[in-house]
C-alpha cells in the first residue's frame, strides 16, 4: 500500500502524485476525460477492473513498458563477470579474470542495434520479437545468462498490474503549462536508477 502524505502520494521517499489537484467529479457524473477514456478502455471495460488474466490483452502497455526498460533500466549496470580467458574486445587486450561491468543502459541506446535510439518509440517493438529474457543481447534489463535477474516472473506482474490498474481507474494530466515534450526526463545513476525530479500528475478518476 502506497502511503498518502499532505496531498501527495508518495514511493520510496518521493511526491509521485499530487492529489491536490485531483479533477472532481461530482454526483457521479463522468468527467470528459472519463467519457473520453471509454474508448482507450476496451479490453477491460464494462468488467470494472483489470485483472491479472487480461495483462496479456493489454498489448500496447507492454509495447511502452518494453520501451521504459530499454530507455530507463532500473538497473543500468549488470552484475561483475570475470573473464575466462584471455581475449582481445574492440582492439583492447582482456586478460583472463579481468572484472567486466556490463552496461546494459547504453548498450540499449546503441545506435547500431536500435534506429533513432534516443526516441521514445514503444512501437519499435510491434511485430518484433526482441524481448528482454535474456537472449536479445542488445535489451538485457534484466541481464543475460547465469547471472540474470531471478525475479522477473515475480517483477513484471508487479509493474504490470498496478500500471494497468492506475490507468485504468483514472484519467491522468500533467500540471498546466507542462506536456509530455518538456517533461525532464534526467536520471540520477547510481546501483539503481531513478528520476532526478518528482513525476507531478494530476489524476481524475474515472468512474465505470
Ligand atoms: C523491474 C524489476 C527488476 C529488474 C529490472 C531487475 C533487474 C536485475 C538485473 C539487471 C540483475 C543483474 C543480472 C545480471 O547481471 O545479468 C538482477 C539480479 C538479481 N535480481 Fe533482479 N530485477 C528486478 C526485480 C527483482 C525481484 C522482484 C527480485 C526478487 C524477488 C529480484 C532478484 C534478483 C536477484 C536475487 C539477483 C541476483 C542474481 C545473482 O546474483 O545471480 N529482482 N536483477
Amino acid at each position: 500500500m502506497l502511503p498518502r502524505l499532505g496531498g501527495y502520494l508518495r514511493w520510496r521517499g518521493r511526491n509521485v502524485i499530487d492529489f491536490r489537484r485531483m479533477g472532481h467529479v461530482g454526483n457521479g457524473e463522468k468527467s470528459e476525460g472519463a467519457k473520453k477514456g471509454t474508448k482507450r478502455r476496451q479490453v477491460c471495460h464494462g468488467k470494472g477492473d483489470v485483472d491479472e488474466a487480461r495483462l496479456k490483452e493489454l498489448k500496447y502497455l507492454s509495447l511502452v513498458i518494453k520501451e521504459t526498460f530499454r530507455l530507463h533500466p532500473p538497473f543500468p549496470l549488470l552484475l561483475p563477470r570475470e573473464s575466462r580467458v584471455d581475449c582481445e574486445v574492440n582492439g583492447y587486450q582482456v586478460p583472463c579474470k579481468t572484472k567486466i561491468i556490463i552496461n546494459a543502459w547504453a548498450i540499449a541506446r546503441d545506435p547500431k542495434h536500435w534506429n533513432e535510439p534516443e526516441t521514445f518509440y514503444p512501437e519499435r517493438f510491434l511485430n518484433n520479437s526482441i524481448d528482454f529474457k535474456g537472449t536479445d543481447l542488445e535489451f538485457i534489463p534484466f541481464g543475460a545468462g547465469r547471472r540474470m535477474c531471478p525475479g522477473i516472473s515475480f517483477a513484471l506482474p508487479n509493474v504490470e498490474l498496478p500500471l494497468a490498474k492506475l490507468l485504468f481507474h483514472f484519467d491522468w494530466e500533467h500540471p498546466s503549462g507542462m506536456n509530455h515534450q518538456n517533461l525532464d526526463m534526467t536520471e540520477i545513476f547510481g546501483v539503481t536508477m531513478r528520476r532526478k525530479d518528482d513525476l507531478i500528475l494530476i489524476p481524475t478518476p474515472f468512474i465505470c
